[in-house]
């Protein structure tokens, strides 16, 4: 297997608080991985920096041999957008867009061919069981299926990896076992590739592999 992701000695502080102390961590192609822990851990602050979100205090990340943590904002910001997929726990869809609209958002930032994004958008949201609801406004659809639209703006790109934030955290039971599935599914069909902070402890036990932090280190 391919390694993607690649970081280490990662340090962290806001103000007088270490959140990340001296944090090493890989992923490799077409992985699930899952951070676990305690609330105010660091995960979500890792997840930040992993993603390009954030930037570390000291430290370095690559993905897929590009070390991010080196680039200025503009080159980041590119690099982010073609090769960076994020779900978060709200969606953020934007209200007066379709749900095809609203996966196209990054493929119409990063300027590609909106023709072929179109296409990409349907069939992502086919394979994420929405084909009857290309056109719907995102009030017209159930949180699930906003989150399932989230989850297929997070890959019109075709990501190398996409980082998710309790991606389930503001589902019911049957809805988040539904999303997990598809992190599933999609790792089988795509070879995609996941890191996902969560509190939900089916899903880190389905995952290929759990990372638990604790106080801002790696346990
Ligand atoms: N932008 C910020 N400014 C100041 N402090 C921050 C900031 N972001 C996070 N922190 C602090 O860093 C610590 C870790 O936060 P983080 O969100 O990474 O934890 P977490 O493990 O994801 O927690 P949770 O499970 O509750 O989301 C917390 O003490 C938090 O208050």
């Amino acid at each position: 297997m391919q390694e993607i992701l690649k970081a280490g000695d990662i340090f962290k502080t806001y103000g007088t608080v270490d959140v990340l102390k001296g944090i090493d961590f890989s992923v490799q192609q077409g992985e699930v991985v899952s951070i676990v822990g305690a609330s105010g851990a660091g995960k979500s602050t890792l997840l930040h920096i992993l993603g390009s979100l954030d930037r570390p205090d000291t430290g370095w990340v690559k993905i897929k041999d590009e070390e991010i943590s080196a680039m200025n904002d503009k080159t980041l910001s590119a690099f982010r957008n073609q090769h960076i997929g994020f779900i978060f726990q709200f969606h953020n869809l934007l209200p007066e867009f379709t749900a095809v609209e609203n996966v196209l958002l990054p493929a119409m930032i990063g300027k590609r061919n909106l023709k072929e994004a179109e296409n990409r958008a349907k069939d992502l949201l086919r394979f994420l069981g929405l084909d009857h609801r290309f056109t719907h406004y995102p009030n017209q659809l159930s949180g699930g299926e906003q989150q399932r639209v989230a989850v297929a703006r997070s890959l019109i790109n075709d990501p190398l990896i996409v980082f998710a934030d309790e991606p389930s955290g503001n589902l019911d039971t049957h809805n988040a076992e539904e999303l997990h599935q598809l992190f599933f599914d999609l790792r089988k069909t795509y070879n995609q590739t996941f890191v996902i902070v969560t509190h939900n402890e089916k899903l880190a036990d389905l995952s290929d592999r759990k990372v638990v932090m604790q106080d801002g280190v790696i346990i």
